[in-house]
C-alpha cells in the first residue's frame, strides 16, 4: 500500500512538491485509492481540492465517485489550466479520469508540484483497445510516484489489466460502466468476445 513520504504543513514550499499517478484499467480501484490518499489528507487538516473533466458526468456533476459509491466532492473543469488557478491556495490537488484531459495537463501538473503542491493524479493508462490513453504517459514519466492497480479479469478471475469494450463502437471517448466495459487479463483481452 502507498504510504505517503511525508505530511502535514511546512512553511517553505517551493520545490517540495511532488507528483503521484494512480493506474490501470477500469475497475481496478483508481478512484478508491484516490479518495482514500485525499480523505488521508483531509485528516491531516491539509486543504485539498480535488477537479475532474466536465465531460464525465456518469454518477455526479460534482462528486468523484467510485465504483462501490465512495464519493468525495469535486470540482468539474472544462481545461487543465482551469485548475492552476482553483488550485493555487490548496496543499493537494487530487485529479481523477485524467485521461480526459488535453496534453496541457503535463505542464500543469508539474506546475503545481513545482509551487510545493501534492498533486495526485488518477486515470486510465489505456483505452478500449489496448492503446496509451490521453496524457497518462506524460505524466506516469514525470511522476515521483507511480502505482499501477488491478482489477479481476470479468471472464477468467485472473489479474485484469485491459478494459475491453463490450459494444462496436471505436470512438476513443464512450462514457459506460460494466454495461459497456469488462475488466479483462491479457489472454482474455486478446481472445476477444
Ligand atoms: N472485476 C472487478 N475487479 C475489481 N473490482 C471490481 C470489479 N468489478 C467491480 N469492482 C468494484 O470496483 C471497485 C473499484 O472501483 P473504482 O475505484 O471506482 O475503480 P476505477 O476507478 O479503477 O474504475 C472495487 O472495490 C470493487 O468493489
Ligand atoms: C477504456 C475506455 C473507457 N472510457 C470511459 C469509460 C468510463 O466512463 C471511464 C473510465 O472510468 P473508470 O473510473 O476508470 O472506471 O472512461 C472511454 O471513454 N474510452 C475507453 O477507451
Ligand atoms: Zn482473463
Amino acid at each position: 500500500m502507498f504510504v505517503e513520504p511525508h505530511i502535514g504543513r511546512s512553511e517553505d514550499h517551493a520545490g517540495k512538491g511532488w507528483i503521484e499517478v494512480v493506474c490501470g484499467s477500469m475497475f481496478s480501484g483508481k478512484t478508491e485509492e484516490l479518495i482514500r490518499r485525499l480523505n488521508r489528507a483531509l485528516i491531516a487538516k491539509q486543504k485539498v481540492e480535488i477537479f475532474k473533466p466536465k465531460l464525465d458526468t456518469r454518477y455526479d456533476k460534482t462528486q468523484v465517485v467510485s465504483h462501490n459509491q465512495n464519493s468525495i466532492r469535486s470540482t468539474p473543469v472544462d481545461f487543465s489550466e482551469d485548475i492552476l488557478l482553483l488550485a493555487a491556495t490548496s496543499e493537494v490537488v487530487g485529479i481523477d479520469e485524467a485521461q480526459f484531459f488535453d496534453e496541457e495537463l503535463v505542464t500543469v501538473a508539474n506546475k503545481l508540484a513545482n509551487n510545493g503542491k501534492r498533486v495526485i493524479i488518477a486515470g486510465l493508462d489505456m483505452d478500449f483497445s489496448g492503446k496509451a490513453f490521453g496524457p497518462m504517459p506524460e505524466l506516469i514519466a514525470i511522476a515521483e510516484y507511480v502505482t499501477k492497480v488491478h482489477a479481476i479479469c470479468a471472464r477468467c478471475g485472473g489479474i485484469a489489466t485491459y478494459s475491453f469494450r463490450l459494444s462496436t463502437s471505436k470512438s476513443k471517448v464512450l462514457l459506460g460502466e460494466k454495461d459497456k466495459y469488462e475488466p479483462r487479463c491479457r489472454r482474455c483481452f486478446l481472445s476477444g468476445q
